[in-house]
């Protein structure tokens, strides 16, 4: 099938029910063969006392990985601009949809640090939402688990000095992952998504968008083979931050790469003694981020999803 806007021929001849996809008509509303309404944009802002989540516009966007529509958003409680990569046509109370909630990362994205695997991350979520739509990614804008881009890389600096990246949040005077999640509930509200198989391998963004009220049916996973840069990031993250890390790569499954083709030799710190912090620690005396709490994030519980598909730790 091929996208009317872009003229890309679409990855999934199908909706995954087997239902014909609807046609987008460019004026708000998606029409199948029918000619009924599919899908009309509702173009609402949804208000609460301390989130205004509102919709901008939104465009058809050729990738390279297929054509996406991209929502745009504003969020008053972060002052930052959500913005939602769908694949297919989503129809009015839809159920278990695919989705993928990806915060920023500039130096892997943007000029291709191996340090992390978030954009193999994207890279494979973009992928699977083009395979298995309609599906949908919700990128927040949230560099460096929440505490912006020149903290990221003051973080880095530590890093480079033997602390992980736990402890060089914690040094800096952060929360180890600053991210919340405020807008995906409405996000999800406004684009008629009821329920979703949750694309992820960090139990804490699980356990917080269930405190939000997310219906997550299912689990996704999405593990990316380490490269040698990237592999006391991956330690870290499965030894201190939980991750469910320890299956077969996701990235090897959709590929067809072979995990041994991938390198996964250890990428020790430097065994320099660590330098005077000073000059580190005195960021501290700028504030880090301020973050609304006036949410439920702070009643989160350590539930696991009741459901389907979530993979265990061996
Ligand atoms: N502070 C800090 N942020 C990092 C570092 N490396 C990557 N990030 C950021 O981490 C975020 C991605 O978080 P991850 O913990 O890698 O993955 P996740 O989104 O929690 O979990 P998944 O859903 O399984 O991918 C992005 O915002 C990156 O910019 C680092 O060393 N320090």
């Amino acid at each position: 099938m091929n996208c009317d806007h872009c003229g890309m021929v679409q990855s999934a001849k199908n909706g995954k029910n087997g239902k014909s996809n609807g046609i987008a008509t460019g004026n708000g509303f998606h029409r199948n063969g029918n000619d009924l309404p599919l899908f009309e944009l509702p173009h609402k802002i949804v208000d609460l006392p301390s989130i205004t989540v509102s919709f901008v516009s939104e465009a058809h966007i050729p990738t390279a990985k297929g054509c996406f529509r991209l929502r745009a958003y504003r969020d008053s409680s972060t002052n930052s601009e959500p913005i939602v990569l769908i694949s297919g046509h989503l129809k009015p109370e839809s159920t278990n949809v695919p989705v993928r909630v990806h915060d920023q990362c500039f130096t892997s994205e943007v000029i291709g640090s191996l340090k992390c695997d978030c954009k193999s991350q994207l890279d494979y979520a973009m992928d699977y939402m083009q395979r298995e739509s309609p599906g949908m990614i919700i990128y927040l804008q949230q560099e460096g688990r929440g505490i912006g881009l020149a903290n990221k890389i003051l973080a880095y600096a530590l890093q480079e000095h033997g602390l992980d990246t736990v402890e060089a949040n914690v040094k800096l005077g952060f929360q180890e992952d600053e991210r919340q999640y405020l807008c995906v509930p409405y996000i999800l509200r406004d684009c008629g998504v009821n329920s979703i198989q949750l694309m992820t391998n960090n139990p804490r963004k699980i356990d917080r968008l269930k405190a939000l009220g997310v219906d997550i049916v299912s689990r996704l996973s999405i593990v990316i083979p380490p490269n040698p840069h990237s592999k006391r990031y991956l330690d870290t993250k499965l030894t201190r931050m939980g991750h469910f890390l320890r299956e077969e790569s996701s990235f090897s499954l959709l590929n067809g790469v072979s995990k041994s083709s991938v390198s996964s030799s250890s990428n020790s710190p430097p065994a320099a003694p660590l330098p005077d912090l000073s000059d580190f620690v005195a960021s501290k005396d700028r504030p880090p981020k301020e973050i609304s709490k006036s949410h439920s994030e702070d009643t989160l519980n350590n539930g696991t999803i009741n459901g389907v598909g979530i993979a265990k730790l061996n």
